[in-house]
């Protein structure tokens, strides 16, 4: 089944065409990064997905319906996007979980029952329950990213897609949000899109990959046949040894 399907995509920054013809699809319960060099795309790929961008040409459909005919929250109670990190807003961990719960909301935007379990529950599988009335700014940023994840929990989509999730992290907090990526494909069997710079940690913690190169899927498929087709190797001009280990594969990279 597929979750994103990009159907043969245009779209331009004002008149220069960027993306031409782009076509990709998204796998339901697996987790795929969209990997690829500054400049060539990956964002504004996501913003086609959210909808907060219109293609000049071509669809983009969201468990099988086209994002455009969906109202926004519709849309957003398929997909949750978090955006790259930008400066935290002054607002504890819980109200920013609860933030999450706006596609449910009518006017009001009161909580219902159901909204705060949800939150609860998010805010427990992100591990920031103890963090609930802490002001994000006084966060450290791994502690903090886990309660931007949980904010995206709360929306209860199938389809959570995190634009470059590992930013400013330690290398620590990188594994951590990684592990909790995978452990909620794993266990809430959440389709996962993410972009990722860390080709290591998107190598280690994907199912599939997608290379892009200005503004096209260069290459696409499961993390061996990425590897075996030579893609990463061309779009960043890297080489790359898989190293065995006792917890499976390592990667080496290095510049060609
Ligand atoms: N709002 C905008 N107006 C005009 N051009 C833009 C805008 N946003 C992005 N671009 C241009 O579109 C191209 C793709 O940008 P995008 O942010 O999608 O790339 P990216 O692959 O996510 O980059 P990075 O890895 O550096 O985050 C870049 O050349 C960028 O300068």
């Amino acid at each position: 089944m597929t979750a994103v399907d990009i159907q043969d995509v245009s779209f331009a920054y004002g008149k220069m065409p960027f993306i031409e013809g782009l076509s990709a699809t998204f796998e339901e319960g697996a987790v795929t990064s969209i990997v690829g060099p500054n400049g060539c795309g990956k964002s504004t790929l996501v913003k086609l997905v959210d909808g907060l961008y219109r293609p000049s040409s071509g669809r983009v459909l969201v468990e099988g319906e086209p994002t455009l005919s969906m109202h926004g929250k519709e849309r957003a109670r398929k997909v949750a996007v978090l955006a790259q990190a930008s400066r935290p807003p002054a607002m504890t961990v819980e109200s920013l979980v609860a933030c999450g719960r706006y596609p449910y909301q009518c006017h009001e935007g009161r909580l219902g029952q159901k909204d705060r379990e949800y939150v609860e529950s998010a805010m427990k599988m992100a591990g920031v329950e103890r963090f609930r009335s802490h002001d994000l700014r006084h966060l450290s940023g791994g502690e903090r990213q886990r309660a931007f994840i949980a904010m995206t929990l709360a929306q209860d989509t199938g389809i959570i897609v995190l634009d470059e999730p590992t930013t400013y992290l330690d290398i620590r907090a990188c594994h951590e949000t990684m592990q909790l990526v995978r452990c909620l494909n794993a266990q809430m069997n959440k389709t996962v899109i993410m972009v990722i710079h860390d080709l290591d940690l998107a190598l280690r913690y994907s199912d599939n990959l997608m290379v892009m190169e200005r503004g096209v899927c260069s290459y696409a498929g499961t993390i061996d046949e990425v590897l075996e087709s030579g893609a990463i190797e061309h779009a960043f001009g890297v080489n790359i040894h898989a190293i065995a280990t006792s917890e499976g594969r390592s990667y080496s990279l290095f510049p060609a």
